[in-house]
């Protein structure tokens, strides 16, 4: 009989640009959730790493939550669980962390159940808890992914990621909810701005395959959610004319902030980088900024 199931999630960047709520990529940085059922009347978590202090440790949590909702998909009560959350993805930045704890909790949950759903059903279960499909895919099974609505479900493509192509975080020392995010943004688009996302999806998608630099440069703009979200991002143009001045493709917004991923090569990277913490810095951010490569595996579950 299993004792514990541990699942490891990966970060993910989301939108990057001009994909709003619909193209996402995982990152090596990652989450672990270990869930073990334990013979006392009540629900014990336990949180350690970055920023443990800010987890919720009762009923309320999001890993426990998404832990709760298969048993209910299934019909069956959920067992009392101790929760041990390791955290290495940095909470409310963009990183997708609200998407680890949706898909620990659910594969944690399918694995001490006798897995009776399939990734399909799983998937179809993140998407409703997260709202939207982007970062919980990649989180969940690896790779850049498009997700769009089908007769069937979703369907969910995979976007080859040329080799030379390198995401670049920087991470500031502030928070920006994903709520709040997305509360700025308007309800309705002209069709002009609807035409240069479409473009420029295409465009971008066709550069993360082929690598080629001037599709790159030109692909990172999008008029649907950075113009409204770059106000709750002080230093926003300053870090994206540095990232350019360092040789790098450009610069989006990751998920919905306040991280900042730019996309060059492996041998500006590290000056990427520097430049974009440098930039940070004058406007008094402090900011952790790294490449960090696309994780291919997704979640894990042992
Ligand atoms: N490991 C975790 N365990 C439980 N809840 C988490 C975890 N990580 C994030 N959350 C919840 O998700 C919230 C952040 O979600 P959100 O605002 O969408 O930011 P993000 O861009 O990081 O996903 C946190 O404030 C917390 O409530
Ligand atoms: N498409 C969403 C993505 C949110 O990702 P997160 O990593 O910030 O939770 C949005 O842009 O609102």
């Amino acid at each position: 009989m299993m004792t514990t199931a541990t699942v490891r999630v990966p970060a993910t960047t989301a939108n990057l640009g001009a994909g709003f709520d619909c193209i996402g990529a995982a990152l090596s940085l990652y989450n672990e959730f270990a869930f073990t059922p334990i013979d006392t009347e009540s629900l014990v978590i336990a949180v350690r790493g970055l920023e443990a202090a800010r987890v919720n440790t009762d009923a309320s949590n999001l890993a426990y939550q998404a832990f709760v909702k298969l048993y209910s998909r299934i019909d069956r009560s959920p067992p009392v669980i101790q929760l041990e959350i390791k955290l290495g993805v940095p909470l409310a930045r963009g990183l997708g962390s609200s998407a680890t704890a949706i898909v620990g909790g659910l594969l944690g949950a399918n694995a001490l159940a006798g897995n009776p759903l399939s990734l399909a059903d799983i998937m179809q279960l993140a998407i409703e808890m997260e709202g939207h499909p982007d970062n919980v895919v990649p989180a969940l099974i690896g790779g850049c992914r498009l997700a769009a609505t089908a007769a069937s479900g979703w369907a969910i493509a995979d976007i080859p990621w040329h080799d030379s192509v390198v995401p670049v975080v920087a991470i500031p020392d502030f928070e920006l909810s994903t709520a709040e995010a997305r509360s700025v943004l308007p309800t309705d688009y002209s069709r002009a701005d609807a035409i240069f996302n479409t473009a420029h999806l295409g465009l971008m998608v066709r550069g993360l395959e082929t690598g080629n630099p001037e599709w790159l440069s030109a692909a990172l703009a999008d008029r649907l959610h950075q113009p409204y979200r770059q106000q709750l991002i002080p230093g926003y143009t300053d870090v994206e004319r540095a990232v350019v001045a360092a040789g790098g493709y450009g610069m989006v917004i990751s998920g919905a902030g306040p991280t900042l991923l730019a996309l060059t090569t492996a041998e500006r990277a590290d000056a990427v980088a520097t430049a974009m913490t440098d930039a940070w810095a004058t406007h008094n951010i402090q900011a952790q900024a790294q490449p960090l490569p696309v994780d291919m595996q997704g979640a894990v579950c042992s």
